[in-house]
């Protein structure tokens, strides 16, 4: 058992609060990730939970029990490092099996152990190269190995995927929630990848400046972040973010684009009159034919292939630049005059002075109408 308590950690070096009374529960089990920006305070965080370092405030329980005062090797804790960390003198075997070396395990336990892991990590072949004849990718894995070998009950990863190339990172991004899963330990997985941070985290905590800014399941953070800034962090394309002053008729509480009025649903009351901006997905856009309920005239600008998607850049008739997402291979339009359509479900208002969402998303209703 590894549940992992974090409570009022404060951090400081010299005049700078680096973790900012910030508490935090990781179930046992479960794999959190720290998602934020250089700088927020990750690695610190995951250097205290190993005992390289000490809070200057705060508690530390990992499976229940305090390991504030506990010195690092008597933690149960495994990491593994954005820079490798490898021994360069040893061969990867040595290194990989350097924790149970220090358990004292027997050779042919620390034999079997380091084969069975480095099998699962696909390195069996390198075991007797020395770290300056692995590849990047090869020594993120032996790193990983390393980690993993002791079957800690509490792995810290700091964006291990930093330095490989793109292509390992994608398939790792693949491999690594099973690899975790079927081991059954706790994971505190630091990135600044947010593809990385959906595909693995059970849930999320986005930090910035020492604080946890949200706390959710990716899916949670998606479809309703904290505020603009996470709003923006997620997603690829980046959300569209457009100023809006909310107003009010007799179907409800609505948003002028272009010439259409988009009523929002649920609790905007409070936006009425303020100065606010909506943000609207690229995928939760879509080309419509003119005439239909909610089309919004526009002229495209441009079309580029991403990935599985294309995403077409338009522009309203009031010269605000938009930008539509769809997959390849359904239809759109590439040039020329046409109409877009807000997918209600999917708009979020934030204030515009502070940037922190309002009320509730959801949009039920399109209509043409006058410009607002
Ligand atoms: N030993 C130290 N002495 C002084 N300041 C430090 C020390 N270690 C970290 N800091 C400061 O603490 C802050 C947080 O650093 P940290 O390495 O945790 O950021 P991070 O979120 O992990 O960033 P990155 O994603 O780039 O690794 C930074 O401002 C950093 O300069």
């Amino acid at each position: 058992m590894a549940s992992l308590e974090l409570r009022n950690i404060v951090k400081r070096y010299k005049s700078q609060t680096v973790l900012d009374n910030l508490s935090l529960t990781v179930a046992d089990g479960e794999t959190l990730v720290l998602f934020g920006p250089s700088g927020a305070g990750k690695t610190v965080l995951l250097r205290l939970v190993a005992g390289v370092i000490d809070p200057d405030e705060g508690k530390i329980f990992i499976g229940g029990d305090d390991m504030t005062d506990v010195d690092a090797e008597f933690r149960g804790v495994g990491m593994a490092f954005q820079n490798f960390a490898l021994f360069p003198h040893m061969s990867a075997f040595d290194n990989i099996a350097t924790p149970l070396e220090a358990k004292r395990s027997s050779p042919s336990a620390i034999k079997a152990g380091v084969e069975s892991v480095a099998k699962l990590l696909k390195i069996g072949h390198v075991l007797s190269h020395k770290p300056r004849a692995l590849s990047n990718g090869q020594k993120q894995r032996t790193a990983l190995a390393r980690a993993l070998v002791g079957s800690p009950p509490l792995l810290l990863l700091d964006d291990p995927l930093r330095n490989v190339d793109a292509k390992l990172r994608f398939e790792m991004r693949l491999e690594l929630p099973r690899l975790l899963a079927d081991r059954g330990a706790t994971v505190v997985y630091v990135t600044q990848d947010y593809k990385e941070a959906m595909a693995l985290g059970d849930r999320i905590a986005v930090m910035s400046q020492g604080v946890i800014r949200q706390l959710g399941t990716p899916e949670q953070i998606y479809r309703e972040p904290a505020n603009i800034e996470i709003a923006r962090l997620f997603g690829d394309p980046t959300i569209n973010l457009l100023d809006v002053k909310p107003a009010r008729d007799t179907r409800g509480i609505y948003v002028g684009l272009s010439n259409v009025q988009v009523h929002l649903a649920g609790a905007y009351e409070t936006a009425v009159g303020r100065d606010c901006v909506i943000g609207l997905r690229p995928e939760a856009l879509s080309f419509v034919e003119e005439g239909i309920p909610g089309a919004i005239p526009v002229t495209v600008e441009a079309e580029t292939p991403l990935n599985e998607k294309i995403v077409t850049l338009v522009r309203t008739v009031r010269g605000r630049e938009i930008l539509v997402s769809r997959p390849a291979g359904t239809p759109g339009r590439s040039e020329g005059k046409a109409h877009i359509a807000v997918d209600g479900k999917s708009a979020l208002l934030f204030d515009h002075a502070s940037g922190e969402r309002i009320g509730s998303k959801n949009v039920v209703a399109l209509r043409n109408g006058e410009a607002a």
